[in-house]
């Protein structure tokens, strides 16, 4: 089983790193870049790369920090995802927001395997739902609100889940996402975001999580 997991910053990275001691392990860390597009280019190169050398990946993972919808997902809660979905993709109509699908194009949502994100959820204590990607991190209660109306099963958002996803998907494999949340989707308030907190629910969380995504057999999905 090789698995590989994409942080968008180093912090993230080594975060996830510190939860594996310095024992042999059958996960790869990628610090991937903040965004869909920067999470995309450089999960589908890792991915490219290990198929190429005869040594694919089985499952890829989006981790790192998060905004968490209130009061559902709490600072320093985990969010697992059982959809990934791009909150952005569209068009703006005097009717409101068109999403890609609604016009005929591509995808705006990606599904986690089931069996899995169960037992990820049940080992870590993550709550499930719908992890959206943005490309704006949400800075007002209206658009929040918004969010949480055209999204009623959204927990959390976050910058980079639907790009690892899409380059996950255009080779076939499975991916996760989990997210520590490390401050409220809503009114902008830098000072009160706590990334330490989330920082340490990752680590805590890849201790717990990584036995269960070894030993998965992606056969039971
Ligand atoms: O403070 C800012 O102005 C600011 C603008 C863009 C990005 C950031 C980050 O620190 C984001 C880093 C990373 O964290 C994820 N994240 C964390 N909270 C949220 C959120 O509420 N909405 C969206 N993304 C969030 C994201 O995946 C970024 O990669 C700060």
């Amino acid at each position: 089983m090789r698995i590989l997991v994409a942080t968008a910053v180093p912090v993230e990275r080594d975060a996830v790193a510190s939860a594996f001691g310095s024992g042999p392990t059958t996960v790869d860390l990628l610090a991937a870049g903040v965004g869909s597009a920067a999470a995309a280019v450089s999960t589908a190169t890792a991915l490219t790369t290990a198929a190429l050398a005869g040594t694919p990946y089985d499952l890829v993972v989006s981790a790192g920090i998060g905004g968490g919808f209130q009061p559902e997902a709490p600072l320093g809660s985990l969010v697992l995802a059982d959809a990934i979905t791009v909150a952005d993709l569209g068009a703006e109509t005097a009717d409101g927001f068109v999403p890609v699908t609604e016009l005929g194009f591509g995808a705006i949502t990606h599904r986690p395997p089931d069996a899995l994100v169960r037992e990820a959820a049940a080992v870590t204590g993550a709550r499930t739902g719908t992890v959206l990607t943005v490309n704006t991190v949400t800075g007002s209660a209206e658009r929040a609100a918004e969010l949480r109306r055209r999204h009623p099963g959204a927990l959390a958002e976050a910058m980079e889940g639907f790009g690892v996803a899409q380059a996950a998907a255009a080779h076939g494999v499975p991916v996760l996402e989990l997210r520590a949340v490390s401050n409220p989707v809503g009114p902008r308030d830098r000072a009160a975001w706590r990334i330490g907190d989330a920082l340490a629910a990752l680590t805590e969380a890849f201790g717990k999580l990584t036995p269960v995504l070894e030993s998965w057999n992606p056969h039971d999905r």
